[in-house]
């Protein structure tokens, strides 16, 4: 009864807008922006990644109609899984306001960390702690070709938790920023892939993201429709956010970020200011 009458007079203060005694009253429970800045937003703690796949082992396991069917008759199970480890052993800390650009050799295991941050690679072993909602914004980055333009920028915002009032807001500048112009109306199965490209990037970046990760994404689309990006990521991370950016263009890296790790064979070799890691990199 007691616990009742303490509950009751506690709802009563809250509904007079007195605090209550035994709530406590943060006048600032989210740090201000430039609070922020420097605090980590993803931690990678000797991440290990490794992809398992059903290839042959031996040449004469070589996948063909007639092996499968000579298996088949055999009763003999698939050839042997073979195992890729793509990242091995990779750590490192990222903070708010951080642009890092990922650089490497083909295969070296650049797609795959990307992909791990944004929770799409369960770890072997090791983990990655982020703070917030991580968002990967690849070539690949799900738009649905027989829709138009206009559906793909609809449900691309809703996608990203907008309400219809923000859409209607955001709507005119995505279309704008994307350079597709009338193209919008009809099915994006009829753009060129640097439109697609444009667009995606478009509809990524009118939101604000807590950990924004591009992969190849600034690779197509022309010399002006680049310069535009490149603005818009030095805009998203004064906003306070983090920013992975994969691109094979190191000027564009070099532009954007304000630290580099270069990964090789799925390690980090090297993971410092751009001047001198791409120096080193260049070197080999
Ligand atoms: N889905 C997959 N299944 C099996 N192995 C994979 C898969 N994706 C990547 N790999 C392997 O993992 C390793 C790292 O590949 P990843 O695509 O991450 O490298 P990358 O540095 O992004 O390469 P690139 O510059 O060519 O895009 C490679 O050996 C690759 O063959």
């Amino acid at each position: 009864m007691a616990e009742l009458t303490e509950e009751l007079s506690r709802v009563k203060a809250e509904e007079s807008g007195a605090p209550s005694p035994d709530v406590r009253v943060h006048p600032n429970p989210e740090p201000p922006r430039d609070l922020r800045e420097g605090t980590p937003t993803v931690v990678v703690d000797d991440l290990h990644i490794i992809y398992r796949v059903y290839g042959a082992a031996t040449e004469a396991e070589k996948g063909n109609a007639a092996n499968a069917l000579l298996r088949l008759l055999k009763r003999q199970g698939r050839p042997q899984m073979k195992e890729i480890h793509a990242i091995r052993g990779v750590s490192f800390v990222a903070h708010h306001g951080d642009a890092i650009g990922i650089v490497g050799r083909n295969g070296s295991g650049k797609s795959t960390l990307l992909r791990a941050i944004a929770g799409l690679l369960p770890p072997h072993s090791g983990a990655v702690y982020t703070d917030g909602q991580p968002s990967l914004l690849g070539v690949n980055a799900a738009l649905m070709r027989e829709l138009t333009g206009e559906r793909n920028i609809v449900l691309g915002c809703y996608a990203m938790g907008m309400n219809p009032n923000q859409v209607k807001e955001k709507f005119d500048d995505i279309v704008d920023f994307s350079g597709i112009g009338e193209f919008v109306q009809f099915p994006m199965s009829t753009y060129s892939s640097g439109m697609g490209a444009r667009l995606r990037f478009a509809i990524a970046s009118a939101k604000k993201h807590d950990v924004l990760i591009i992969d190849e994404a600034l690779a197509t689309g022309d010399r002006e429709f680049k310069r535009k990006s490149q603005e818009r990521i030095k805009q998203m991370r004064a906003e306070a956010g983090t920013v992975f950016l994969v691109a094979h263009n190191l000027d564009v890296i070099e532009e954007t970020c304000n630290r580099v790790i270069w990964l090789h064979k799925g390690k980090i070799k090297m993971d410092g200011d751009p001047q001198t890691v791409l120096a080193a990199y260049n070197k080999v």
